[in-house]
């Protein structure tokens, strides 16, 4: 028996939310514009939310570019309600003179605002129209292998950022104007579609009608190659994973990097970027540092540009950061086994015998993680005379430019620990005696302490 056209599109959607592992306690939420795509998925998430058994929620974002905004936020604040959904309405300022345009700074606004949903999984309304526009699209602009996968139907989260779902992936826009149709829904316009001046737009209204006419199956043709380009992706992630390992990640042994042929060493410093959640640099810049990487001496740091972050080297290490870390605050201890540090982390982890004598620090009037001081000296080993600071991070291989952001413990004013250093002498904990092992977690990457 054929299944009726009504049927397909839930069971499409419902296909969606299985393969991400939505269930019972999962919180979803639908990011709903107020148009039609999303209006489909808002209906489709309430039917198929008891099967499943996952919290619904909605959050629409206010850009406050169209005199229709109001009537948007309305809209979907009225279809919520009778729905019994909450909806979370984000109003955002738009960066007009944003250098990638205006359309792009609408979408990193609304990105910056759905990602303060409290959430699981946020849910859009992307169709397989819209993949076929984001794949040609970034072909069109030369994207690599990881672009031209385009956007994935389950992208799972991490590090309490929600997972993203596209449940509409595999559905063409209009199955869904036919499914709103024979529903009933009503939905808001966003008059922009219209214009061309938007790229986007532009490539919908202009160059796929084109491609169209000469391959009637241009779109699913298009979002089917954006699956083979995902599955490509995803094995070159699978090699970026065993040459990580053999490099010693994250902070990768120079040689190990430079014995990989250049396309593996590029391809590893893009999945880390990624795994990191940096945006990834053009082919140029990073050509660029990794053809200094080959040139340089070890014992010249570099700090490479590789769009937001940076590619350091320095002696037998190569290591990404972002290009402006948060600058770190200064924080009184109280006990805590974790402290923020600028975007890093410092643990201090319990042990027995190592680390920093327990007792020293509780003792202490003040104890205070901050930066260096200007004449700081350390002793690292109990027989020997203190040394500056600038010779210790010599000897631990940390180049300059790292220098202001190391980490210190000061207990009552004289410097217990540095991060990638170590404990000072008369801080150290006794053999058999309780100690903590201060540890500087960097958020990015930056050296381990030295071997
Ligand atoms: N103002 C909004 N508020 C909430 N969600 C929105 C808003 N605009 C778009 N979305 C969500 O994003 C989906 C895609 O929207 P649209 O196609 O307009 O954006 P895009 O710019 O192509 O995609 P993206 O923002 O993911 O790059 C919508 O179906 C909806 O789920």
């Amino acid at each position: 028996m054929r299944t009726p056209p009504a049927d397909v599109l839930p069971e499409s959607a419902a296909a969606v939310l299985a393969a991400a592992g939505v269930g019972a306690g999962s919180r979803v939420c639908c990011a709903l514009s107020g148009g039609v795509d999303s209006v489909v998925l808002f209906e489709l998430l309430r039917r198929l939310q008891p099967r499943f058994g996952f919290s619904l929620r909605a959050a629409h974002v206010d850009h406050g570019l169209s005199p229709n905004a109001a009537a948007w936020a309305r809209a979907c604040a009225e279809r919520c309600l009778a729905a019994g959904v909450p909806l979370q309405v984000f109003r955002v300022e738009v960066e007009r003179a944003h250098a990638d345009g205006l359309e792009a700074a609408a979408r990193a606004a609304r990105h910056a605002a759905l990602a303060q949903v409290d959430c699981d999984w946020l849910a859009f309304g992307h169709h397989q129209d819209d993949q076929a526009e984001t794949l040609l699209f970034r072909l069109l602009r030369g994207t690599g292998v990881h672009g031209a996968a385009a956007m994935r139907a389950v992208e799972p989260g991490g590090a309490g950022r929600a997972g993203r779902l596209r449940p509409l992936l595999g559905l063409r826009r209009a199955q869904l104007l036919e499914w709103a149709g024979a529903h009933g829904l009503g939905w808001v316009e966003d008059e922009s579609n219209a214009e061309l001046r938007f790229t986007r737009n532009a490539l919908r209204h202009r160059l796929l009608p084109v491609a169209e006419g000469l391959f009637p199956a241009a779109v699913p043709n298009l979002a089917r190659a954006a699956a083979h380009f995902a599955e490509a992706d995803a094995l070159l992630g699978e090699l970026a994973a065993i040459d990580a390992a053999a490099c010693g990640a994250p902070v990768l042994c120079r040689a190990d990097l430079l014995a990989l042929t250049p396309a593996r060493q590029a391809n590893l410093l893009r999945w880390l970027l990624l795994g990191s959640g940096a945006p990834l640099p053009g082919a140029a810049p990073l050509g660029e540092a990794l053809r200094q990487l080959r040139a340089c001496e070890p014992a010249h740091p570099l700090r490479l540009p590789l769009g937001a972050w940076v590619c350091c080297a320095y002696r037998d290490r190569v290591w990404l950061e972002p290009a402006q870390p948060p600058a770190p605050q200064a924080l009184h201890w109280q006990g805590e086994a974790a402290m923020h540090w600028g975007g890093d982390e410092v643990r201090l982890v319990a042990s027995i015998g190592a680390g920093l004598g327990r007792g020293c620090l509780e003792d202490a009037g003040e104890v205070l993680l901050g930066p260096r001081r200007e004449g700081l000296r350390m002793r690292l080993h109990p027989a020997r005379p203190r040394r500056e600071l600038r010779k210790l991070c010599q000897e631990a291989a940390i180049p300059a430019w790292l220098r202001d952001r190391l980490p210190v413990l000061w207990v009552d004013g004289e410097p217990a620990w540095v991060g990638g250093i170590g404990v000072a002498a008369e801080f150290a904990c006794a053999p058999g005696a309780a100690g903590l092992v201060p540890e500087w977690r960097p958020g990015g990457v930056t050296p381990a302490p030295p071997p």
